[in-house]
């Protein structure tokens, strides 16, 4: 279990969490959505203790992250597959963070074979792995500790259709044993296809929470919630630039003015 309770954090002046309250419940999915730059790395940096809110809490396992013992024995946290020592091998990441957790030794190579990283692969410097590489190497660290939650931004981003499918597979076994899955993601179709909830925040706020079933019965399917609800936050449907489709649509290069 996850709860934010009125998570808020300001930078100097600017609101960029707005007042954030959510629950995410074991033996589910939490899909967490929203265009760039709304606030979601940052609630999950606070819920993991690694930036500290101006006001709210959150708690893990009813407990705030900064109390939980050997927190990776609790938690596995994947929040930028990138922060690794890029000298050293997946497996020597790997085996430090065993021993830390006291774990043992033989620990490490059985989520080298979960996330399907090759004895080659775990034995090279990560410096030289593809960013699918290093996803698949986030989450065995995540997993290392067997943890009962796993908080997780983006792990999808940079996997292959294979590795994106065999995420879905690993997520969906994780939470039907009890687990309980915080992840964000850009890709509404996958996010569609394996969140049992969801929450979408805008702007800093939350947008819509609830069962993924209740939230896009009524409204035509997850893009268009998305789309709808994300729109008046600047970057839901036409992204970062200018160029959205009421620029290059029919209006401007439909059928009817290229046939005259
Ligand atoms: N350390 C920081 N100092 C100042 N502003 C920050 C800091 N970290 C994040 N922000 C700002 O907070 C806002 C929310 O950022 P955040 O990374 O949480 O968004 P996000 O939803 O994860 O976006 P994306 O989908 O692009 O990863 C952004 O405007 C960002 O510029």
């Amino acid at each position: 279990m996850i709860q934010a309770e009125h998570l808020t954090k300001r930078y100097r002046s600017r609101l960029v969490v707005d007042d954030v309250s959510f629950v995410c419940r074991p033996g589910r999915v939490t899909g967490f959505l929203g265009p760039n730059g709304a606030g979601k790395s940052t609630t999950m940096r606070m819920l993991c203790a690694l930036t500290t809110p101006n006001s709210g809490r959150s708690l893990v396992l009813q407990h705030p992250f900064r109390e939980l013992r050997n927190p990776g024995r609790h938690v596995g946290v994947l929040l930028d597959a990138s922060a690794q020592h890029g000298g050293r091998t997946g497996r020597e990441i790997l085996a430090l963070s065993a021993c830390l957790m006291s774990l043992p030794a033989a620990r490490v190579q059985r989520v080298v074979d979960v996330v399907g990283l090759t004895a080659r692969e775990a034995d090279a410097r990560t410096r030289t792995y593809s960013l699918g590489m290093r996803q698949r190497l986030g989450l065995a660290h995540a997993l290392l500790g067997e943890p009962q939650v796993l908080i997780l931004d983006e792990p999808v981003n940079g996997l292959d259709p294979a590795g994106i499918r065999w995420m879905r597979g690993l997520l969906r076994s994780f939470a039907d044993a009890g687990g309980t899955v915080l992840l964000s993601s850009h890709l509404l179709h996958e996010v569609e296809a394996i969140a049992d909830d969801l929450i979408i925040i805008g702007g800093g706020r939350i947008l819509a929470q609830g069962s993924a079933a209740e939230l896009t019965s009524t409204s035509g399917g997850l893009e268009e919630l998305f789309f709808d609800l994300t729109a008046q936050h600047g970057r839901g449907q036409h992204g970062r630039g200018q160029y959205g489709r009421e620029q290059f649509g029919r209006e401007q290069f439909g059928r009817e003015e290229v046939a005259s």
